[in-house]
This record gives C-alpha cells, sequence and structure tokens, in this order.
C-alpha cells in the first residue's frame, strides 16, 4: 500500500506481484492507475506506506536510505519517463555519472557509454547538453544510462513514448535481450501491441486491484 500524503486515499492498495528473473513484466492500467509510483516502489525509491517490496527473498524497503540507495547504485537501472537527464550535464555525463557514483573506473563507463550510444544511435550527441537533443535521443539516452552498469534489474516508465516505431523496436529488443540474460525488466507502458509482446502483464485498475497475464508461447 502506499499514499503520497498521510490520511490521503493510497494511490497503490492490496497489490501483491512477483516479478521473476529473466523475463519483461509490463506494467499497464489507465493513465492515474499507478504504474509509475509502482515502478517507484519496486525500485526502493518510495517506501510502501504498508506492505513490503523483496528482492532476492529479502526485505528490501524497510532498510535505511543509504542501504537502500546503494541497493539501486549496484543492482538497479531506471528509465524514467520523459527520460529525465541532469540539463547542466552533457549527454555523455548523464549516461555516465550513476555507473561512476556506483564505483565504475571512468574509462570503463566511457568505453561502455560509447558502445550502447552507438548501438541506440546518439553517439554524435555526447558532447551535448540534453537541451539540444530531440525528445526520441533524450529517451534514448535514458535507456543507454540505465544499461551502462549491466544491471540485474531494469525499471524502464514509458521507455518508448517519444519514439518513432524503429527507435522504438531497437529499444524493446534492448530491454528483451538484457532479460534473455536472466535480468528482470518491467516496463510501464500505455502501448498495448508492446504489452502483449511481454512475458508477462500487470494490468492496473484505477479502482485498485490488479489483473495478471502470462504469455504462453508455443
Ligand atoms: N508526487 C505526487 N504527489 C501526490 N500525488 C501524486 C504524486 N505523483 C503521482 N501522484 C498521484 O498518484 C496517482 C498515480 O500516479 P502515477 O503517475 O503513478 O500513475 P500512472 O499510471 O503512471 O499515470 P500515467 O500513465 O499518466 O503516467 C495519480 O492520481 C497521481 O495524481
Amino acid at each position: 500500500m502506499f499514499a503520497y500524503r498521510a490520511g490521503a486515499a493510497p494511490v497503490i492498495d492490496d497489490v501483491t506481484l512477483d516479478v521473476p528473473p529473466g523475463v519483461v513484466c509490463a506494467l499497464t492500467g489507465p493513465s492515474g492507475s499507478g504504474k509509475s509510483t509502482l515502478l517507484y516502489l519496486l525500485a526502493l525509491m518510495l517506501r510502501p506506506t504498508g506492505g513490503e517490496v523483496v528482492w532476492d527473498g529479502q526485505p528490501a524497503s524497510g532498510l535505511p536510505d543509504a542501504a537502500r540507495s546503494r541497493l539501486r547504485a549496484a543492482h538497479v537501472g531506471f528509465v524514467f519517463q520523459d527520460a529525465l537527464l541532469d540539463p547542466s550535464r552533457t549527454v555523455l555525463a548523464n549516461v555516465c555519472d550513476s555507473a561512476l557514483f556506483a564505483g565504475m573506473p571512468r574509462a570503463t563507463a566511457t568505453a561502455r557509454a560509447r558502445d550502447l550510444m552507438t548501438r541506440f544511435g546518439v553517439e554524435h550527441r555526447g558532447d551535448h547538453l540534453p537541451g539540444e537533443i530531440s525528445g526520441g535521443q533524450a529517451q534514448r539516452v535514458a535507456i543507454c544510462r540505465a544499461l551502462l552498469t549491466d544491471p540485474r534489474v531494469v525499471f524502464a516508465d514509458e521507455p518508448t513514448g517519444n519514439l518513432d516505431d524503429s527507435s522504438a523496436e531497437v529499444v524493446w529488443h534492448a530491454l528483451t535481450n538484457h532479460a534473455a540474460t536472466g535480468a528482470t525488466v518491467v516496463v510501464a507502458t500505455h502501448d498495448k501491441a508492446l504489452a502483449a509482446r511481454a512475458d508477462h502483464e500487470v494490468r492496473l485498475a484505477v479502482d485498485g486491484g490488479i489483473t495478471t497475464r502470462t504469455r504462453v508461447t508455443q
């Protein structure tokens, strides 16, 4: 359970889900149903008001702030809705900063960042500021940032929302390939076609509650 203010109606109520490794889970539901909020809870950026987030069988949401930050830095890549790049840092710095914070050597981070940026077609934008690139490019930069540490868990909030079909395909393939390495990938999306391609779908309802679907592969 989670409410943004004490005494306010909960935004997330009575939601239980289990996301196994090695799959892509799509989080769907109408606007305002709590998809972003649930991603923030799962990624330990918000603390549940009631209930618990468990990682690898260990209670995680009740840990002190510093311990949750360390877990996030070590294991999580997060693609925010609208990219959320630091406007004062170059694109390359945006891609590298959280990996440097997590302890990756600068040379390694830079080399990996350049590889990823080439894969996502934004390598020529490394020295630019986020204000100088397009929304779709910013979204691809945000994906590079999220994948840089090869994290065990990736949360992506509308990662293809600003992209044309071919860029969206590249991003989707990157996320599914990442899951295929054994990582857990949770994608909040309004795109029904994309959700239908995920291994699991968790659909949030505005009045609380969820329904789930697991894709059956023949
Ligand atoms: N920082 C906040 N403070 C208070 N209420 C918030 C905050 N962020 C979101 N909410 C409310 O929580 C509810 C769920 O919002 P959330 O952004 O999680 O939904 P969503 O399903 O991701 O929506 P969308 O598809 O439009 O992005 C909404 O009613 C929203 O107004």
